[in-house]
């Protein structure tokens, strides 16, 4: 395992996207702020509690039960057991567990909302999260079970359970007890304080840690889908005046612009066009592309809101010393920034499947092979080329479009109508994932034809446009890993290099100063 030598600080400074990114790749490093302003605000917040405490003052969730059982009192040589119960009966979430990148995301997105110190716990607990990244013990989250607004209850019970040396947890691929993991560490589980178990549940790392790798996902769709329609342009002889400065100067996006302008600098008209207008998949393209290019700005200040909030309940503030009951576990914004992002999302994806059918369709390509087959003379007639793969294409579209119904409009009343309004904004955020899954399924599928075709329309002759330097270039590092397809060919291996290389962002496209 190698980390650079980068560090991400947690404390007050604010964190972005790419710091919960880089640590779900590990490629950075994680480490508490040690400043002497921040490690007494933390103090301060665990001191405040304590003093509360002995004053037997009313706290939610430390001197009563959870939720709408806030009306029992709990019994003062109970109250240290309490928290314990909390992370033990939400232990029932189901389903796939989280990968790595993503547990990690997990972990350092529940750090980044307990180290804005508000949340009343102490040094120790936020050192054993710490711990856990750095160590990179990763506890087995089970991916179903949140609605978002109670927080995610019960999939982050399973990681306060992992930091006490309870359930399990995976070690470089290794499935292992939490506590033979925490002794291998050298790390003693940990033993919670008063309102640390609601401090590590009731709020929305999940979601949000979601939301991150998602909005990085989606910003390299943004790109690749821009490349792959200059090269669906070229490789259908189709125009480039489409895209022309003053045309979209007229129509003032900015991100819908700046997919235009990228076209102009892929692709440039070299005359003899083969049809006045191109079909709207070409044509509209950065008016599709467009939209997710200038939602992502706006979709990164609500995310990195949500991973920069304290979003437990109650907070605790150590400057004020006031304890503040609200709801801040509620998911709202991700909820929002995930259904819209899917939407968006499924869209490039539609975008590119039309695409495909145009390309692959000897009524629409403008002269090239059926299917776009390479094959030529009488081993023509059994090779079939790109068809099977459009007809996956068409599957993958089919079944991205499928999840980008909303998941919050399925808001319900849960937990005795305490609960009787919740985002479900961790459904969102792991549609929204699948969504890009399929649509990276998609681009993957779409690298390989425009490879094919950027070939064979130089073979075919009546080229319309002309590649700038950074598309040319892009063409050669395809060629490096696809090869032309004259025999018909089993593409899998090929289609899960290329999901590989699309995941770790292998090519770098285009400036991303405005994102
Ligand atoms: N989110 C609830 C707390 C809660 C915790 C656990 C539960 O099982 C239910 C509710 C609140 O702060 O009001």
């Amino acid at each position: 395992m190698t980390l650079s030598t980068r560090t991400v600080v947690f404390g007050p400074a604010r964190l972005c996207i790419e710091d919960i990114v880089a640590l779900s790749r590990r490629t950075a490093a994680a480490r508490l702020d040690t400043d002497a302003a921040f490690t007494q605000r933390i103090s301060a917040g665990a001191q405040y509690l304590d003093r509360l405490l002995e004053e037997e003052g009313q706290i939610y969730g430390v001197t009563t039960g959870y939720g709408d059982s806030c009306t029992v009192g709990i019994p003062m040589d109970l109250v240290s057991e309490l928290p314990h119960h909390l992370y033990t009966y939400h232990g029932c979430g189901l389903g796939e567990y989280f990968n790595p990148p993503q547990t990690r995301a997990i972990l350092a997105a529940r750090l980044a909302s307990l180290t804005r110190g508000y949340s009343g716990v102490s040094m120790g607990l936020l050192q054993q999260l710490t711990a856990l990244i750095t160590h990179d013990i990763l506890p087995r989250v089970p991916a179903e079970g949140s609605v978002g607004a109670s927080g995610d209850l019960t999939p982050l019970s399973y990681v306060v359970a992992a930091m006490c040396g309870e359930r399990d947890v995976v070690v470089q691929d290794e499935l292992m007890s939490a506590a033979t993991a925490l002794q291998a560490a050298g790390l003693e589980p940990l033993r919670l304080r008063p309102k640390e178990g609601l401090a590590m549940m009731n709020g929305t790392a999940v979601m949000t840690a979601l939301a991150c790798l998602a909005w990085d996902k989606a910003r390299y769709v943004s790109d690749m889908a821009t490349r792959i329609t200059a090269l669906a342009v070229a490789t259908a002889a189709g125009n480039a005046y489409h895209f022309d400065e003053a045309l979209f100067a007229a129509k003032p996006h900015p991100g819908q612009q700046r997919v235009a302008a990228r076209l102009r600098a892929d692709i440039s008209d070299i005359g003899s066009e083969q049809r006045l207008q191109d079909r709207y998949s070409l044509r509209c393209a950065p008016h599709v592309i467009g939209v997710l290019e200038d939602a992502l700005p706006f979709l990164r200040s609500t995310i990195e809101n949500e991973l920069n909030s304290a979003n437990d309940n109650p907070l605790i503030d150590p400057q004020e010393m006031r304890l503040l009951h609200g709801g801040h576990f509620y998911g709202g914004h991700i909820a929002f920034a995930m259904d819209s992002l899917k939407n968006l999302v499924a869209n490039v994806a539609d975008l590119l499947d039309r695409q495909m059918a145009l390309l692959v369709d000897a009524r629409y390509n403008h002269g090239l092979p059926a299917n776009l087959s390479g094959a030529t003379g009488p081993r023509a007639a059994i090779n079939h080329g790109l068809k099977a793969l459009q007809i996956s294409v068409s599957a993958w579209t089919a079944e991205a479009l499928k999840l980008t119904m909303p998941a919050s409009v399925f808001s319900r009343s849960t937990e005795c109508h305490n609960q009787d309004k919740v985002s479900m904004g961790t459904i969102a955020a792991r549609d929204c994932l699948r969504v890009l899954q399929l649509t990276e399924q998609v681009l993957a599928a779409m690298l390989i034809t425009v490879r094919q075709g950027v070939q064979l329309r130089a073979r075919e002759g009546g080229a319309t446009v002309q590649l700038g330097a950074g598309a040319a270039a892009f063409v050669r590092e395809l060629e490096q890993d696809i090869a032309f397809i004259d025999e018909d060919v089993a593409l899998e291996p090929l289609l899960r290099q290329l999901m590989r290389k699309i995941d770790g962002q292998a090519w770098s496209m285009y400036d991303q100063a405005h994102s």
